[in-house]
């Protein structure tokens, strides 16, 4: 369960990213993030992922407030979360394997773990056979799927997704979508941040859509084409 509790997120001062904003996702829910660029869709979602804090208001996952959080307990909290982003953010100058490796080596798991965990991302991902190639060799599509790859290595309870389809046709964005219906119907929590008209209509989850960094709906769609709602968005 992810809670918002009228939290506002002030950039500078009187400049709001986020403001007073509230609402709650269960567990195991698919929930789009909607909104105008600069809506402050990507500001909610480093919220969650705590790379940033709520100048006010209070944020909960699962029966951990993070106002009552300790320094010491953000590493473990970071390790439920997998994050995916754009532009993926690989290591150019890394393998396949070694770019999804990361998150396993900084949290100090053991390199027959660390085996085990990448072959079986990677073949989650559909990329088993490109382990030692350079990210740089491969298509858009096959990058963002190494960034998911990474963003899930962790078996993470909690996906979370900034615009992942943002750079792809829709062809290649539609495969990318299906990837995060998977880890959902594996019990992974996703909000997936994304403006793409064509994915909204074609997936019908709930979503909750900001407007100039405030909430201004949450709705539950009716029976998807394709995908397969869970949960609730409920703003309050
Ligand atoms: N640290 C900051 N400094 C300056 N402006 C900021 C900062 N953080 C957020 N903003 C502003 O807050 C607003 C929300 O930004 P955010 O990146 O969250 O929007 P977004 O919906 O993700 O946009 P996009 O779809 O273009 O990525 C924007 O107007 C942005 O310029």
């Amino acid at each position: 369960m992810i809670a918002f509790d009228q939290v506002s997120l002030e950039y500078l001062p009187g400049r709001y990213a986020l403001e007073d904003v509230s609402f709650t996702l269960n567990a195991g829910s698919f929930t789009f993030l909607t909104g105008h660029s600069g809506a402050g869709k990507s500001s909610l979602l480093r919220l969650v992922a705590r790379l940033e804090r709520p100048s006010s208001g209070d944020i909960q996952i699962g029966n951990i407030h993070y106002n009552q959080l300790k320094p010491r307990q953000e590493p473990a909290l970071r390790q439920q979360m997998g994050i995916v982003f754009q532009d993926n953010q690989l290591l150019t100058d890394r393998s396949v394997f070694d770019n999804v490796a990361f998150p396993l080596i900084i949290g100090g798991y053991r390199y027959a773990d660390i085996k085990t965990r990448v072959s079986a991302a990677l073949k989650r991902v559909g990329l088993a056979d490109k382990a030692f190639e350079n990210p740089q060799v491969l298509s858009g599509g096959e990058q963002q799927r190494i960034g998911i790859a990474r963003a899930v290595v962790a078996r993470p309870k909690l996906l979370l997704a900034d615009e992942p389809t943002g750079n792809l046709d829709p062809d290649i964005s539609a495969e990318i979508m299906q990837l995060f219906m998977q880890f959902n119907a594996s019990g992974v929590t996703v909000l997936f941040a994304t403006h793409d008209q064509s994915l909204l209509n074609t997936f019908g989850y709930p979503r909750l859509q900001l407007n100039q960094g405030r909430l201004t709906g949450a709705s539950m769609e009716s029976t998807p084409q394709t995908g397969h709602p869970s949960g609730r968005a409920t703003a309050r």
